[in-house]
């Protein structure tokens, strides 16, 4: 079985990287990816760069190029739910883009023609999921995350995305991973550890917060790894 590990940036894989040890290095499509064998399974990884467009050119080429079987994302997010702190995690029950807008025409936010507001992730790896958090010890979230082109630093723009799709946590890469892994029938799985709260101290909380969060979210897929 081929798996796809995937982050936005490099601090996210970076955990992954080191994990696995020893990897292959192609460069393919202006990005770099990284093919490991990892306990009897081949791995492939990678960073897209940051935003949807990115993460959708990585998502595709991981299934499409390298074979992927099933994808999993590993990251960081803003909170929007209180009940969400750095370093919490989150799992994407269903993904939306907030940031896609034809409503002149009379469409929900999020919505275009022929295509769907959510996109639902995959229930075998949730109840995965569910299981290493109870091995863990480890309290896992499940929600609704929101994506969209725009690191979120402010309270109302968080608030109006929490309440148009009742999202509890925000990022930039994860709904269009949902999206192209949904369209290739490749079972997906977003988790991201909480960064900071999409307010005005964003910025700061994220700097001081990215490299812990992504260590907690990686540390916690390489255990779902281990048990696939
Ligand atoms: N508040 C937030 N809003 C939107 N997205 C996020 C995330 C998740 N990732 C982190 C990174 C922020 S942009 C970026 C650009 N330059 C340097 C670092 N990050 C982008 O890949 C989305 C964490 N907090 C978020």
């Amino acid at each position: 079985m081929t798996l796809a590990i995937m982050g936005a940036m490099s601090e996210e894989i970076a955990p992954i990287l080191e994990r696995v040890g020893e990897y292959k290095t192609t460069a393919y499509a202006g990005n770099t990816y990284y093919e490991a064998s990892y306990k009897g399974i081949n791995l492939v990884i990678a960073y897209s760069k940051i935003g949807k467009v990115f993460s959708t050119l990585t998502a595709t080429t991981m299934c499409e190029h390298f074979g992927a079987q099933k994808l999993l994302f590993s990251g960081v997010a803003g909170a929007i739910s209180p009940k969400l702190k750095v370093g919490d995690l989150i799992v994407a029950t269903k993904l939306a883009q907030h940031d896609l807008d034809i409503t002149a025409f009379g469409h929900p936010f999020g919505y275009v023609p022929e295509g769907s507001v959510y996109v639902e992730a995959d229930k075998e790896l949730i109840a995965l999921s569910k299981e290493v958090a109870v091995e863990m010890g480890k309290s896992v979230q499940e929600g609704i995350i929101a994506t969209g082109d725009q690191f979120v630093a402010d309270e109302k723009r968080k608030n109006w995305i929490g309440e148009t799709f009742k999202a509890d946590a925000l990022e930039m890469e994860g709904a269009s991973v949902a999206v192209v892994c949904d369209a290739l029938d490749v079972p997906f799985f977003i988790l991201r550890a909480i960064s900071d709260a999409a307010d005005m101290d964003a910025s700061f909380s994220f700097d001081e917060f990215l490299e812990t969060s992504a260590v907690e979210s990686a540390e916690f897929v390489m255990k779902m790894v281990d048990k696939l």
